[in-house]
Formats: structure tokens, sequence, C-alpha cells
């Protein structure tokens, strides 16, 4: 079990050692990251640490004039809108972010035998970015590409599928056991859509580091009508928010792939029997699974008590132990 986000806001350590220093800034010093990484294991003791960084951080390292702006979040100065704007996004290199390769390297040196996950923002949620400027509840430049430039729109995709994939090779060859792809707003999707869009793009992704041996997972927010597609996009692990119980998207999913979830991450604001209880039900419902990776169903909230998620990580050892 970890928990997204668990690296970050909710935590006074982190708080502390992040004064002063912009966002963006703090994911280029190793040592930095290193110890933010390393926080959450030793606090909560998850099962596992990701590796502290943002899903802009690459396309940053290339070159593009974006910054991560507290309580808002990723806002790019000149919107990717004409294929003109395509020519900005240039290939990424190791030696565009060998800072990573460096604080992975400390990492390997600290963790023993935790594993570290690495991770990527899938082709659809970095272009909503791209596209739109900044965060967006509609969608809308986006899709009105997406719809009405569609050659556009898969080069698009294409080029950060490209960009994605180098970015989670240069983690795995640095030592990451496992990596991620997050795709969180691709849920504002149809599966129609979804299949001929986006799922080409994110199944590059999967298929550029598959030889690798090193599991990979896939998650969204709101994806409960695609989860099938999600999985045959190559993933090992989907993951699924909390609006559909484990076994259900077991179902939906198929065979021969592990599920990451998915306890309602505002449930931690409930007493503790509250949590516990919804906790059992999300490890009853994942009795019969293939593979089970326990995870809240979207990232820890800046306001939750870090003590609660400790409880928590407590308690899923103490039921599921063996
Ligand atoms: C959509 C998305 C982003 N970034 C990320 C996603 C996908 C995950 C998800 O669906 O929640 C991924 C991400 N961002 C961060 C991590 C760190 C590793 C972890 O602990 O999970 C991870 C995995 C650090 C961060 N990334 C960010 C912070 C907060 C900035 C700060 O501490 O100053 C952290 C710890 C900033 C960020 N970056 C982004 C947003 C929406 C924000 C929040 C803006 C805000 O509310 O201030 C883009």
């Amino acid at each position: 079990m970890w928990f997204m986000r668990q690296a970050g806001r909710s935590l006074p350590e982190y708080l502390k050692v992040r004064e002063g220093i912009p966002m963006l800034e703090s994911c280029m010093r190793p040592e930095l990251v290193t110890e933010i990484t390393l926080q959450p294991v030793r606090r909560h003791k998850v099962d596992a640490a990701i590796y502290f960084s943002d899903i802009v951080v690459p396309l940053k390292a290339i070159g593009l004039d974006l910054d991560i702006k507290p309580g808002i979040g990723p806002v790019v100065a000149e919107p990717i809108r004409t294929r003109a704007d395509l020519a900005r996004l240039r290939e990424l290199t190791p030696d565009d972010v060998s800072y990573v390769t460096e604080a992975i390297g400390m990492l390997m040196g600290e963790l023993g035998a935790t594993p570290l996950i690495g991770f990527a923002g899938a082709p659809f949620t970095l272009a909503s970015y791209l596209v739109e400027g900044g965060p967006s509840r509609n969608h809308e430049h986006t899709k009105a590409m997406m719809y009405g430039d569609p050659e556009l729109w898969a080069e698009l995709l294409d080029r950060l599928a490209d960009i994605t994939s180098a970015f989670l090779k240069v983690q795995i060859e640095a030592g990451a056991s496992a990596v991620q792809l997050f795709d969180s707003w691709v849920g504002a999707l149809a599966p129609v859509d979804y299949r001929r869009s986006v799922l080409p793009a994110s199944a590059k992704v999967f298929d550029a580091i598959a030889a690798y041996d090193v599991p990979r997972i896939h998650f969204g927010v709101g994806t409960g009508e695609l989860l099938g597609l999600m999985g045959e996009a190559g993933a090992d692990v989907v993951g699924v928010d909390w609006r559909v119980p484990l076994d259900e998207a077991a179902r939906r999913v198929g065979p021969g792939k592990a599920l990451q979830g998915n306890l309602d991450p505002a449930v931690l604001f409930a007493p503790t029997a509250a949590v516990e209880t919804k906790t059992r039900e999300v490890l009853d419902a994942a009795a019969g699974l293939e593979g089970h990776i326990f995870n809240l169903g979207h990232g820890v909230l800046p306001t939750m008590d870090p003590d609660s998620l400790t409880r928590l990580v407590e308690y899923v050892h103490t039921q599921t132990a063996r």
C-alpha cells in the first residue's frame, strides 16, 4: 500500500523543507527530492515511496515556459493551439533531467528494500494543461482540437507520448521498480473518444517501457466507463477511484491485471471507526482480485491529518497480515 500524493502538503516536515523554494525548483534539487520522497515512508510506514516530482517537470525540462502556481496548479505562458506551436515540443533527453537520475541514485542508497515508484503524466492530461494553458473544468480548448483537428491532436499526443516514455525510461534506468502513468483528467471523455483519440498515445507509452519488466500502473479519476480500455492500453495494474467498487472494477478490466485503490480520500476526515469500516469494505471488495495495491481513490488532500493516514497504514497492514 501507498498513497498518491503521499509526499506533500499534508506533512509539516514537507512544508518546513519547502519553505521559500518554488515547487518546480524543488523538483530539480536532488537532495531535497530525496528527503521529501523519504518523508512519508518514514512517517507512515507505507510499502512504497513515490518519486517527488510533478507531471509537468519534463515539459519544463524541454524549455516550455510554465510554472506551478500555489493553489492553482500548472500554468503555461503560451498555450499550444496550432501546428506551429508543436515545434516547441522537442524530444526529452536524459541530460535534460540529470537531476532525476541523480536523485533516484541517492534514493536507491536510502530506501533499502522499499520500492520506488516512478511516474509521469499521460498524454491526454498533459495535453489538457498545454492546450488550455492551465487547469480546466471543461477542457474546452482541448476538446475543440481533439474533435476539430484530429490530425493535429494525434500529432500532439504522439509527441507527448515520446516525452513521457523518455521520462519514464530515465526513472526506470535509474532504479524505479514500478511506474504509474497519471491520466488524471481523462474521465472527461466518453469511451468512443478515448479509444479513438487517446488510447493509441497511452498505449505507445506502455509499449515503450514494456521491455523493462517493471509493473506499469495506469490511473485516472472518474474513469468508471474507461477501466476496460485503460487496461487495454497496456497497463499491468489499473488504478480505480472510489466511484466503482473493486470487484465490479475487476469485471470491467478483465482477467490478467491487478487493481489499485480505492478508498475515498474524504473518508479520512471521518472518525477512526468510520475510516476502518470503509477500509474494510475496500478490502472485502478486493478479496477475490488477482492482485491488489491498497491506495486512495485519488491523492492525499493537503488538509488531511497525517496521523489519520498513519493509522490507516497500520490498520491495512494488520488486516492483511498473513
Ligand atoms: C494533475 C497532477 C499534477 N501533478 C500530479 C498530477 C496527477 C496526480 C493527481 O491526479 O492528483 C502528480 C504529482 N504531483 C506531485 C506528486 C508527488 C509525488 C506524490 O507524493 O504523489 C505527484 C505524483 C507533487 C506536487 N505537485 C503540486 C504540489 C503542491 C505544490 C506545493 O507544495 O507548493 C505537490 C506536492 C502542484 C500541483 N501539480 C498539479 C496540480 C493540480 C497541483 C496542485 C496545485 C495546488 O493546489 O497548489 C498537476
